[in-house]
């Protein structure tokens, strides 16, 4: 018989996680892989991917970045994905229009994707509550269709060991996806 060099890994789960350049994605990325400290992460240029394993299967978190330039690819990433996260800087008014418009042309290319939007950065005085954010994000009109979740997350050292931790994202993602 033939060897055939490509096999589909059922055990895999991809989670596409995009957001506006600064909103946190790769911080989050490193909470949910590592739980040591971090001070600063870099802009994403391209990709960034980790991977966590959880009960029998790997989880495999592909961020891509937030610039312009780099938006313009994230569609192409969604066929691959079994959840998608959507990270928000909650502090950041002026760019909200911007993230409500870029994540509702990504829901738009698939009515049935898992959907978790973080309301990052709830450590700074100025963010918006969740409440706020469901407004400003649209998020009422979500179809039915989707499983949609939307959690106050900070992606810093000191928020890891609070109610709004990331570790609850992660506890989220297994939950999910042990469902496929
Ligand atoms: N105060 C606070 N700062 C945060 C939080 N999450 C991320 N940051 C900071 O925000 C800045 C941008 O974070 P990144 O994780 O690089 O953002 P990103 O979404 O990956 O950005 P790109 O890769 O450029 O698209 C960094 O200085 C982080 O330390 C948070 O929850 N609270
Ligand atoms: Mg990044």
């Amino acid at each position: 018989a033939p060897l055939l060099s490509w096999q589909p890994d059922f055990s895999m789960r991809q989670v596409l996680v995009l957001g506006l350049k600064g909103a946190g994605k790769s911080s989050v990325l490193h909470y949910i892989s590592s739980e040591a400290a971090k001070d600063r992460t870099a802009p994403t240029q391209g990709f960034n991917s980790v991977q966590v394993y959880a009960d029998g299967f790997q989880i495999d978190l592909l961020e891509l970045g937030g610039s312009q330039n780099l938006r313009f690819y994230w569609n192409q990433y969604l066929s691959q994905a079994h959840v998608l996260v959507f990270v928000v800087d909650s502090a950041d008014r002026p760019h909200l229009p911007t993230a409500r418009q870029e994540l509702h042309w990504l829901l738009a290319e698939d009515p049935r994707l898992p959907l978790v939007v973080l309301a990052n950065k709830q450590d700074k005085s100025d963010a918006l509550s969740v409440a706020e954010l469901h407004r400003e994000l649209a998020l009422h009109t979500l179809n039915g269709q989707r499983e949609f979740f939307l959690l106050p997350t900070s992606a810093t050292h000191t928020a890891l060991a609070t109610a709004t931790s990331i570790r609850h994202v992660k506890s989220l993602l297994v939950e999910l996806l042990s469902q496929l």
